[in-house]
């Protein structure tokens, strides 16, 4: 029987929780009475396929879109979010998949972009200071932080991202599609960086197509399909469980391939 604490109890609250969230454009229904929680240190995994509603989610919890029904509590207390800002505020960062990173400016800036301390008075320093304590957290492999943007590389650029939703300590972030277009390597690199948020004790929600990734990181896999919840799955989950959730197909090319296999072994034993 597993033994829950108290304090392991308290542990286990989440600090983001979604009750019957919906959010209509017009006549378009992208997301029906969701149900989604968040607890500290862990990484949940957002999946499904096109126009599943995945952005959709996040830029609500991001304050991009107000929900059209629905409640969020944040560490236990309803919240509402009129903008970006107040979820930045409440500790709700994210990471677009564009980075919104400025070529020309060297990491420092980049970090600081829009939160500088005084922006009548850089305190260069200070910055320079916060941004090597942000990326050493991090373990992040950056050369120096007055290398622009565009000498970097994609990993890195998405390390710099990642430390800039760190600034304000947030207790969620959530990253979209962190490793689209990036090769083996810096996939594995941004990986390491996602299990490191977690283990400082965030919440992740991380948003892939890339099932591999996934199963690599994720705690949970939570699956949304045409806007609607359609399962929570553990990384060790089959690849049909999976498909099979995402694609709403009880027949698709996965279970197809595997009724076959079993066909053919169940021959083999008459035979
Ligand atoms: N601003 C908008 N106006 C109208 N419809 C929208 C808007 N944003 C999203 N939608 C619709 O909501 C649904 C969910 O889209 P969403 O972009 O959230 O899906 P997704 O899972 O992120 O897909 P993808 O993996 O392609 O990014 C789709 O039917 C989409 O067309």
């Amino acid at each position: 029987m597993t033994d829950i604490s108290p304090q392991s109890a308290k542990d286990r609250k989440p600090i983001l929780s979604l009750k019957g969230i919906s959010k209509n454009f017009g006549a378009v229904s992208a997301l029906s009475n969701i149900e989604l929680d968040v607890h500290p240190g862990e990484v949940v995994a957002l999946v499904g396929d096109n126009g599943a509603g995945k952005s959709t989610l996040i830029k609500v919890l991001s304050g991009v879109h107000a929900p059209s029904s629905g409640t969020i509590h944040f560490e236990g207390k309803p919240v509402t979010m009129q903008g970006p800002s107040d979820a930045l505020h409440l500790g709700i960062a994210t990471v677009f998949q564009d980075l919104a990173l400025c070529e020309n400016l060297d990491v420092v800036a980049n970090i600081f972009l829009g939160q500088e301390r005084n922006p009548w008075h850089l305190d260069e320093v200070a910055m320079e200071v916060r941004s090597w304590e942000l990326l050493h957290e991090l373990a992040a492999r950056i050369p120096s932080v007055r290398e622009p943007i565009a000498s970097l590389s994609g990993g890195q650029r998405q390390t710099v991202a990642i430390a800039r939703s760190l600034l304000l300590n947030p207790k969620i972030i959530m990253l979209d599609e962190p490793t689209a277009a990036l090769g083996v390597a810096q996939t594995a690199e941004v990986l390491n960086l996602v299990e490191r948020v977690r283990d400082k004790g965030l919440g992740v929600i991380m948003i892939s197509h890339n099932m591999e990734d996934v199963r690599a990181v994720a705690d949970r896999i939570v699956v949304l399909r045409l806007g609607r919840n359609n399962g929570v799955f553990s990384p060790q989950s089959s690849n049909e469980e999976l498909v099979g959730a995402i694609t709403g197909a009880v027949d698709n090319a996965v279970t197809r391939r595997a009724s076959r296999q079993a066909a053919a072994v169940g021959a083999g034993m008459q035979g």
